[in-house]
């Protein structure tokens, strides 16, 4: 192998993607990830993600018990395989505001107002249908409607406009608020994660090498902090290798794994790191803090008839799906199971303060088994969490988990947002189309009147992420962040953060095409804008 010209640390959403726009541009580089390939029929379609959730291509972080969600430990699964959590995500296509962007820059993030950053958008992404100020058609991520629509789903498009909400073609065009069906980051029926889209165009160039099974330790540096390349661990043995780069290394293990990769490299808060006896190279108070997370909290619905997605992985039901599936690229399989949803503003603010995820089936969690029997789950999540937390390092021994602290509805804020969800998720389900097929509401209550305390002490109870961890490398102009607006990591030169942590506040709505455009801003920095143009993969390499 060629000495790489950048080594990528993660394979994941913003991983697969800023590889791509190496490669295209002619650089040799070296992609190391810790998990397996994503070759797993599980994957690919659509509607069976849940079943990676906690294989060996998932990795679930565990925070300590926090108080705020009545004591519990909440759970927090992320990727580990090719295409990180875009290989296992529900596929939502979702921006985000303007608001939010504007928001990032007036906080001393250079550059990353709303026009510069639908630039990229619009260059990750080719929709299928729309073409527009909004809408990208030639960059490498495809963006599809979504081929099967359950019939719950539908019942609650039109119970939701019956409870005020306008329908919406487009989250992601002039305006964000309305109840409508989430464009997916799907082709052909099925999941266009960024291994299956970025990376598979430039699979196969001499200029890429890509190593699975490698867990990064550190990022190695020289006596002027100039990275030098990175060291490796072997997870069964605990035997240690090193790998020199000759340009940058670049981070992209996700929120609650490039933090720690930072720290054990001398890069993180000063007492922290002689704590556990590890060489300061530069005193970064903030590593690891800032983490934010979307929460949502379930409404259930009974429904009339054995109709939700309950058993369709069982006998005669599963054969008829893989069959629809495998021969025709139809059916429940290409659903992304997330079809539908909602942004309202419950607080009058003038901007959405809650999304909704809607599931045709009674839903569980990581530690929790699902109600039983057939039903719906309408998930209100808020939008812009006030709580923190964070993550910080347990040993300097690179295999132990860190020390998690999710900061999980710590502020009350958050909780009201939440009950102002419920609220509206109950009104929706009492709606005369939402009637028509939920017998009763199971959770949180049958009663039509309810306080808002037990609509409050629900919320305690069953909160969980969204999956969504960002913030813990933020970026900014001061002193203290993490990274400055090129992503380069601060104290240090030769190595950049790019992926989800160096958000500095949450952006309104999903977070896989948010990571991917901060994907693509890392190449503008490092290429220059024309170097990061789309071009069809057969001009692979020339730059
Ligand atoms: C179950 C689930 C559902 C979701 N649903 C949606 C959705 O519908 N829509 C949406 O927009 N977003 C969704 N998300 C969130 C979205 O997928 C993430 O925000 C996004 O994938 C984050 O990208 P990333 O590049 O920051 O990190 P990741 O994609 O997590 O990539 C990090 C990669 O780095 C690897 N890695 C970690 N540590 C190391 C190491 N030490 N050495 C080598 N490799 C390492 C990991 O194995 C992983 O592959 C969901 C996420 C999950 C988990």
């Amino acid at each position: 192998m060629k000495q790489p010209d950048y080594i990528v640390v993660g394979g994941g959403s913003a991983g697969c993607a800023i590889t791509h726009r190496l490669v295209m541009a002619g650089k040799q580089v070296l992609l190391l990830e810790d998990g397996p390939e994503d070759d797993t029929l599980y994957i690919h379609m659509p509607a069976t993600f849940v079943r990676v959730i906690g294989s060996k291509r998932s990795v679930v972080y565990e925070s300590e018990p926090q108080p705020e969600a009545g004591g519990r430990k909440t759970y927090v699964p992320q990727g580990r395989t090719l295409g990180g959590g875009s290989s296992l995500n529900a596929m939502v296509y979702i921006r985000g505001q303007r608001q939010d962007y504007e928001d990032w820059e007036a906080q001393g993030c250079t550059g990353w107002g709303w026009d510069n950053v639908l630039a990229a958008f619009k260059r990750s992404e080719s929709h299928m249908r729309l073409s527009n100020e909004y809408h990208g058609t030639e960059g490498p991520l495809k963006v599809s409607d979504t081929r099967h629509r359950h019939p719950l789903t539908l019942a609650f498009i039109k119970g939701a406009q019956e409870a005020g909400l306008n329908y919406s073609d487009d989250f992601n065009g002039e305006k964000q608020e309305g109840v409508g069906f989430y464009h997916t980051t799907t082709f052909n029926g099925r999941r266009g994660s960024t291994a299956a889209t970025y990376l598979a165009a430039v699979k196969g160039s001499p200029k890429l090498t890509i190593k699975t099974g490698c867990y990064v330790s550190r990022v190695l540096f020289d006596a002027n902090k100039k990275a030098t390349g990175v060291e490796i661990v072997d997870k069964k043995s605990g035997e240690l290798s090193q790998i020199a780069v000759k340009e940058e290394v670049i981070l992209s293990a996700g929120a609650l794994s490039t933090p720690k990769i930072l720290m054990l490299s001398g890069i993180g808060p000063k007492q922290h790191l002689q704590e556990h006896k590890i060489k300061l190279l530069h005193d970064a108070p903030q590593m690891g803090q800032n983490y934010q997370d979307h929460l949502e909290v379930s409404v259930y619905g009974r429904s009339k008839e054995p109709n939700s997605l309950l058993g369709n992985d069982q006998g005669l039901k599963a054969l008829r799906n893989g069959f629809e599936w495998v021969f025709f690229k139809s059916g429940l399989l290409t659903s992304n199971v997330v079809e539908s949803g909602l942004f309202a503003d419950t607080s009058g603010c003038g901007r959405p303060d809650i999304q909704f995820h809607v599931i045709p089936t009674l839903m569980g969690d990581v530690d929790r088994e699902p109600v039983e029997g057939h039903g719906i789950s309408l998930n209100p999540c808020f939008l812009r969490p006030k709580s923190r937390g964070f993550a910080k390092l347990r040993s300097a021994n690179p295999l132990d988990s860190m020390i998690f602290e999710s900061g999980a509805l710590k502020e009350q804020a958050d909780v009201d947002t939440l009950v102002r969800g419920v609220k509206l998720a109950r009104k929706i389900l009492r709606t005369p189309s939402m009637k028509a097929v939920v017998d009763h509401e199971l959770l949180p209550s049958r009663k039509d009147e309810v306080s808002d305390a037990e609509l409050e002490k629900h919320v305690r109870q069953f909160a969980k992420t969204v999956y969504h961890p960002v913030g813990t490398c933020r970026m900014g102009s001061d002193e203290q962040a993490v990274v400055d607006p090129t992503l380069k990591v601060n104290g240090v030169t030769g190595v950049r953060v790019c992926d989800a942590s160096v958000m500095p506040t949450l952006v309104s709505g999903n977070t896989n095409a948010p990571t991917i455009m901060i994907a693509e801003r890392c190449a503008e920095f490092i290429l220059g804008l024309e170097a990061c143009a789309n071009r069809p993969s057969s001009q692979r390499g020339v730059a």
